[in-house]
């Protein structure tokens, strides 16, 4: 029985997001059916909704042929049992008899879904057996049709198809090192692989439970997330304002170079993340916290170097979050730019003559990334200066025209998608 219940509980995870739109983090702590699961079976029930997720438009597009009536007007516990069967036969590599009866068993103890039981056996049969439409889809059928259509518009098919490929892959954990000199010697501690110089890599896994958290000598943070900072180009004893700076990776990374900074966000509650951040990496000295709306504060003299980690869609994310295709609308994506140039402008304003600024947005679509700089450079109060490809290292492919950079999957290793600028006050 307890197979069954792991997958009623995976079923709820793709309700709680999909339906009720949340992320899966949230939904793994409201989920009462998710909550009950232990052991082998909570990690089989996640497992079960992540893959569903991560390949779900697919999914959908390798269920259709086997059924009378379109997928969504199938009630939400038996879509979602329907989609959790899938991926344990196309994904999971689950026995196709467990998949059956095991599936068919979730629903029928549950009330919810007890009457489409036979719908799902009847279905479910048919799918162990024929898994030749869910390969023909296309790669970019992860996303809804409106997402791929942004993703090609800003990327082009190549890589935005690069992109749809790159998510299917189950990512792997990258950690910052407090110290870049311990890097290789940290890496070969934890068995990682050292990626771009900056970041390690290491298995997906308890991250309380690796060597170091505790003594704080590394933070989860993406290797393309650890960019930005980078490429600002700090110096010890320089003033730095950090102003989205929750829940605080690129604020470690900055109070790790001896610069004095001030870590401003609107959320005082993401803000003590970032608190529990720096003192457990023993890099509170140095960092100024300040809970306030950009918009509404001043700092008390213009600063050497601003990051500015904006609000996004964060769509540069789905391979860590593939539930965020599904529960963003094209509306809610809309009204990011305007929000960004708003903050960027702000953000100008905060930057001595010559200061450094670097606008980064975790997102490929050029609407979030090189519209919003283009048009806030036109005010001519801050210029681009281009990132070279020797600072953009194993990321140097995706150099765009204007010298920003978009971290486009590369061969070598998983990342995020970030759109990255460099900019310098003029006046
Ligand atoms: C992309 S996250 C920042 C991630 C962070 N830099 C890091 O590396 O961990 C964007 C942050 O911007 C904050 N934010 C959004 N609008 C803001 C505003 N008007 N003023 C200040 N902070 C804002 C959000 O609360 C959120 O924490």
């Amino acid at each position: 029985m307890s197979g069954a219940k792991a997958r009623q509980a995976a079923a709820d995870l793709l309700i709680e997001t999909f339906d009720n739109r949340r992320t899966l983090d949230e939904a793994m702590t409201v989920s009462e059916s998710y909550s009950r699961m232990q052991g082998a079976d909570r990690g089989f029930a996640r497992a079960m909704a992540s893959a569903a997720l991560r390949q779900l438009g697919r999914i959908d597009k390798g269920l259709a042929p086997f059924l009378s009536r379109p997928l969504e007007t199938a009630t939400p516990p038996a879509r979602a049992l329907l989609r959790v069967g899938a991926a344990q036969a196309w994904l999971l590599g689950t026995p196709p008899h467990a998949v059956v009866s095991e599936t068919v068993a979730a629903a029928k103890g549950w009330a919810r879904a007890r009457s489409a039981s036979g719908f799902l056996n009847a279905v479910l049969r048919k799918a162990v057996n024929d898994r030749s439409h869910f390969d023909k889809a296309p790669v970019t059928a992860v996303w809804p049709d409106w997402l791929t259509v942004e993703m090609m518009t800003s990327l082009g098919i190549e890589a935005a198809t690069a992109l749809a490929e790159a998510q299917s892959v189950e990512p792997e954990l990258h950690l910052t090192p407090k110290d870049p000199d311990e890097i290789e010697a940290l890496a070969a501690r934890l068995g990682g692989k050292v990626l771009s110089g900056m970041s390690i890599s290491v298995p997906a896994g308890d991250v309380a439970a690796i060597d170091g958290y505790e003594s704080g000598e590394w933070w989860v943070q993406d290797v393309a997330a650890a960019l930005p900072v980078h490429l600002l180009g700090v110096r010890p004893g320089e003033t730095v304002l950090d102003l989205c700076a929750a829940p605080g990776g690129k604020t470690m990374q900055l109070a790790a170079t001896g610069a004095q900074v001030t870590a401003l966000d609107r959320s005082a509650t993401r803000l003590e993340r970032v608190q529990e951040n720096l003192a457990r990496t023993k890099l509170d000295a140095n960092v100024e916290i300040v809970a306030a709306k950009l918009e509404d504060w001043t700092p008390p003299v213009p600063a050497d170097r601003i990051l500015l980690d904006a609000p996004c869609s964060a769509l540069g994310t789905l391979r860590r979050h593939p539930e965020g295709a599904w529960i963003k609308s094209s509306d809610d994506i809309a009204r990011f730019p305007e929000v960004q140039a708003r903050l960027l402008r702000k953000a100008a304003g905060m930057l001595r003559p010559g200061g450094t600024l670097v606008y980064c947005v975790c997102t490929p679509l050029s609407r979030e990334g090189r519209d919003v700089v283009n048009e806030v450079v036109a005010d001519r109060q801050l210029k681009r200066v281009p990132i070279s490809p020797e600072e953009a290292n194993d990321f140097a492919g995706g150099l765009t025209p204007e010298g920003d950079l978009v971290t486009l999957p590369n061969a070598l290793y998983g990342h995020d998608v970030f759109h990255i600028s460099r900019l310098e006050r003029v006046v």
